[in-house]
């Protein structure tokens, strides 16, 4: 297949890219702006595909896609058989600061890819979706069936994006998408090749990993009085190399199969507390801790009925194990400090 991917220079998208070269034979096009993906991601992908005789197989195109003449010109171009689509913007914060920044880049800037790919007979789409569109869910766990309610633009940005995947589902029959609601993705890859670049990350498995190596001098608990076991927020983490296996699933399914949505998790929670104890454990450093209100639009508890995908694209998870998800972001970071000496 000839493969879009937009935001493969980022953190999920470049593991899929890894993946995809990896193990198939396909031909990978990105599109990035590099405002948060980085060109040192890049160029390790281009090493991966070196060492796999797969050069040919992958080019990077530097482009926003909010440049819709350039935008069509490549896809027209290139003659795509699917769009994997991952570039969006993802501070829930700074969504709810800076909403017009979130509705431009995630549901404008998705609706004109959409339209491009209809208009220019691309009949796959997989997309990026996140837990985020649930907001605070009455049940636990999740199902894809549980109602929708956002609590937050990013959600609501994703899920009008969705809305929009799923009306043209339905008016071009030819049209098929998956969408991938994704949990809490953490970890990097197995073999440390390339994980989570961003600076001033927010993610809670980055920034301990961050505070054991000693780039932080301490990290911050945000709320201890939620209505759980230890107090803390509950979150259902997965690996990014299983959620980067989901997509290459759903890229073969959508051949036999119709659009459908599909949760991301392993339908286990951890607690903000047993998270931190368990990067103290695996990198043997007692780093400092401190107790701080909420943290705004979190909810107390994420959890992911992950039934639907395994029992429908035979997903089977690798990684789900909190010590080793700690162990692969330690030592990603330990591998970035070493970069920065
Ligand atoms: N990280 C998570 O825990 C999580 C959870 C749920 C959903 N998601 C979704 O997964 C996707 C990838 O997230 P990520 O964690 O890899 O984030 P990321 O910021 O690392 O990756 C996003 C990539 O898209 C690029 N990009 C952004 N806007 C662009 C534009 N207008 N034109 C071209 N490129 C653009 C960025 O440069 C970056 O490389 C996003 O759609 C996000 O909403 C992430
Ligand atoms: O320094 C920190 C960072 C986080 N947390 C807490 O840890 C939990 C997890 O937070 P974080 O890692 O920031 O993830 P979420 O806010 O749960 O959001 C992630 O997971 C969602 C899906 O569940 C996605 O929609 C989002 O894009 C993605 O950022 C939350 O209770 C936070 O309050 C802390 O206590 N201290």
């Amino acid at each position: 297949m000839n493969i879009l991917i937009t935001g493969g220079a980022g953190y999920i998208g470049s593991h899929v890219v890894k993946q995809l070269l990896d193990e198939t034979n396909h031909n990978i096009t990105i599109i990035d702006n590099l405002s948060t993906g980085s060109i040192k991601t890049i160029k390790t992908l281009k090493e991966i595909a070196k060492i796999n005789n797969k050069e040919e197989n992958l080019d990077f195109i530097e482009a926003d896609l909010s440049n819709f003449p350039l935008i069509e010109g490549i896809i027209k171009a290139k003659k795509f058989d699917a769009v994997i689509h991952f570039a969006a913007s993802i501070i829930v914060p700074e969504s709810v600061k800076n909403p017009i920044k979130y509705y431009m880049n995630n549901t404008v800037n998705t609706t004109n890819l959409i339209k491009l790919c209809l208009d220019n007979n691309v009949n796959k789409f997989i997309f990026s979706s996140t837990a985020a569109v649930y907001g605070q869910p009455y049940e636990i766990p999740v199902k894809e069936t549980t109602p929708t309610k956002p609590i937050n633009p990013y959600g609501m940005s994703k899920l009008m994006s969705e809305t929009v995947l799923k009306d043209c589902g339905l008016a071009y029959p030819d049209f098929k998408y998956i969408i991938l609601r994704y949990f809490n993705v953490a970890g990097a890859d197995i073999k440390i090749r390339i994980g989570q670049r961003f600076p001033n990350a927010t993610h809670l498995i980055k920034v301990a990993a961050e505070t054991a190596v000693g780039k932080r001098e301490k990290m911050y608990v945000f709320g201890t009085d939620y209505p759980t076991k230890d107090g803390t927020c509950i979150r259902d983490y997965i690996h990014v190399d299983d959620l980067a296996d989901a997509h290459i699933k759903a890229l073969e399914y959508l051949t036999d199969n119709d659009s459908d949505v599909f949760n991301c998790g392993y339908g286990y929670g951890y607690s903000v507390l047993e998270v931190i104890n368990t990067m103290k454990k695996v990198s043997g450093v007692d780093f400092k801790v401190e107790f701080t209100g909420r943290r705004e639009g979190d909810p107390a508890i994420l959890i992911a009925d992950n039934s639907k995908i395994k029992n429908k694209m035979k997903w089977q998870p690798k990684y789900n194990n909190l010590e080793l998800i700690c162990k692969t972001a330690l030592e990603w970071e330990k591998k970035l400090l070493k970069e920065e000496a």
